[in-house]
């Protein structure tokens, strides 16, 4: 079964507006509100592509009651931990550029840590968990790194899509999948990554540090994906981006669904990108139609030699 964990779920509020005016009143134009955080986006999109996950983390207040119920409304498997502080409202701007607003999240008790590892230790070998997105604040940094092991001791493999020091704590671990973006990977080696040749200079690192494979999405101008024996590039089908909230947890989705199916990991990754475009280009999440309509437009190649 695939668990996906969500620590600092969101209500998203995406708005869209025209021009927007920092320092003025600005009036939305149209503003939607989703459940969001990267575990449960993934958990959402599974669902939408026929494959069935249970979404772990915390959720509480009057949003965590929002998110619990539009899930269950999804016929989505949950599992959270109820915590006294409301989940957070995230707020994303979309005018001439994206902008974002992510809270910190609600304070976390330690028996609450408690009862949310005991669910964790409770998965096996037959299990996969997507670990993902930030946590929060009054959780310390180690907290990844203190679930993977647990996860190690029962052989239970999985994926992470986290930023930082959260990320690197865990690639010793050997995850089976990151997916950093292009400007996250840049900051983990403090460098800026402008071109594909460095995406796999330095995802390949990221091999060397204990990942398995690699997924860097570079926005609009491609991705790659990296492991031991192959490198493939990829670009971008062209199309009008809506709100590219939750591409990147599209992509993870759509590479664990297709991976799921066949096995195939060229096949995983181009239903991988078409996933993350076919979000890109929608307000909210893809829906399956729309991933099948891109598919076609998504050329992979294999790089041959050392790069
Ligand atoms: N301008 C764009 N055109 C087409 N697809 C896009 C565009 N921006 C993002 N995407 C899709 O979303 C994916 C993830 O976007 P990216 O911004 O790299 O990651 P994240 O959402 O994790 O920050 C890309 O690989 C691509 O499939
Ligand atoms: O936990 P973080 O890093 O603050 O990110 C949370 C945000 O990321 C999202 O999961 C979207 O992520 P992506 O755009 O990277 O796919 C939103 O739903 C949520 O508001």
């Amino acid at each position: 079964m695939i668990y996906t964990l969500t620590l600092n779920p969101s209500v998203d509020y995406i708005t869209s507006l025209n021009q927007f005016n920092v320092g003025h009143l600005n009036r939305v134009e149209e503003g939607t509100k989703l459940p969001g955080g990267k575990g449960i986006n993934v958990s959402r999109l599974l669902k939408r592509m026929g494959v069935t996950s249970v979404a772990l983390g915390y959720v509480g207040g009057f949003t965590g009651n929002y998110i619990e119920t539009y899930l269950q409304n999804e016929q989505i498997n949950t599992d959270f931990v109820h915590v006294n502080d409301d989940t957070r409202i995230n707020v994303k701007i979309k005018a001439a550029e994206e902008t974002e607003l992510n809270g910190k999240g609600p304070n976390i008790t330690a028996e609450e840590m408690d009862l949310l590892k005991r669910k964790i230790s409770a998965l096996t070998e037959e299990d996969l968990l997507v670990i993902a997105g930030s946590i929060p604040a009054s959780l310390p940094a180690s907290t990844y790194e203190e679930i993977v092991k647990t996860l190690g001791e029962n052989g239970t493999s999985f994926v992470v899509d986290a930023e930082g020091e959260l990320l690197k704590k865990v690639l010793p671990y050997r995850p089976f999948l990151i997916k950093p973006n292009h400007h996250e990977l840049g900051q983990l080696f403090e460098t800026e990554i402008t071109s594909a040749e460095q995406a796999i200079l330095y995802g390949r690192r990221l091999l060397e540090m204990g990942a398995q494979h690699v997924i860097v999405s570079m926005a609009g101008d491609g991705a790659i994906f990296i492991s031991e024996n192959e490198v493939y590039t990829s670009n971008v089908p062209k199309g009008e981006v809506q709100s590219s909230v939750g591409a990147g947890d599209s992509m993870v989705a759509g590479f664990l669904a297709q991976y799921e199916k066949t096995k195939n990991i060229e096949k995983a990754f181009q239903y991988s990108v078409a996933s993350g475009s076919a979000t890109a280009f929608s307000i909210g999440l893809a829906t399956e139609e729309k991933i099948q309509q891109l598919l076609d437009e998504v050329n992979i190649r294999k790089r041959n030699g050392a790069n």
